[in-house]
């Protein structure tokens, strides 16, 4: 993955899972502050694009990101649910400090400390030792964001960040995206089911069919 500072810009990414062809040389841009909607039915290729642009499925194309590497935040969260809050932010840090410290519960003090600051940005202060199975749905979905800021990407993917939570915790999320982009200037893709809150939170729309990438 190459870096840019152009926030997200993916070139003709191809990709094929199991023979069957699912992503058609789709290209975007994600500007640093600009919030993009990906809407499209299911099966249409949301998940995979957003997977592909992590890095996370190999594809034809070229992928820059601003930062390196961009963030996925998973539509379930994915959150160890007898580990803190804390902990399951610190894992966003792993890729940098290796296995056996964190394995031994040695976090060094200034990922504690800037993890700590990731939930305060998340709007989880004072919650980091609350264990992650006894927070609420939209309490979770801030810790995932958590994470992936601690990952110092500025490129956040949201695959459905908002499909399991009620119309009010779904708002609140989207805000808190908005306001990452808009104060932090983070790059943002994220996939939506719904053209309501795409339109209230976006800057832009995508359309994604059978693989293929439209503006809305
Ligand atoms: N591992 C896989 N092997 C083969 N085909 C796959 C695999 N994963 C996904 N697909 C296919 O790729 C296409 C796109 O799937 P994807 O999960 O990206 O869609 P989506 O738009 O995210 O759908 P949803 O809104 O239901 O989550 C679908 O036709 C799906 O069946």
């Amino acid at each position: 993955m190459l870096e840019t500072r152009r926030g997200l810009v993916l070139r003709g990414l191809d990709l094929s899972l199991s023979g069957q062809r699912v992503l058609h040389a789709v290209s975007l841009e994600v500007a640093p502050g600009e919030v993009v909607a990906l809407e499209g039915p299911s099966g249409a290729g949301k998940t995979s694009l957003l997977r592909a642009a992590a890095g996370l499925l190999p594809c034809g194309g070229t992928i820059l990101a601003d930062g390196g590497h961009p963030a996925l935040v998973f539509q379930q969260h994915a959150l160890a649910g007898r580990l803190s809050a804390q902990e399951n932010v610190l894992v966003g840090a792993l890729g940098r400090l290796g296995f056996w410290r964190p394995a031994l519960g040695l976090w060094p003090a200034a990922e504690v400390a800037a993890a700590e600051g990731c939930l305060a940005r998340v709007g989880l202060a004072g919650l980091g030792d609350r264990r992650a199975a006894h927070l609420s749905g939209g309490q979770r979905q801030r810790v995932a964001i958590a994470r992936a800021l601690l990952q110092r990407a500025r490129v956040l993917l949201a695959d459905e960040p908002v499909a399991s939570l009620d119309p009010k915790n779904a708002e609140a999320i989207l805000t808190l995206l908005r306001h990452l982009a808009g104060q932090e200037g983070l790059a943002i893709l994220v996939s939506l089911h719904q053209p309501d809150l795409a339109r209230r939170f976006a800057d832009r729309r995508l359309r994604i069919e059978g693989g293929r990438l439209w503006e809305t």
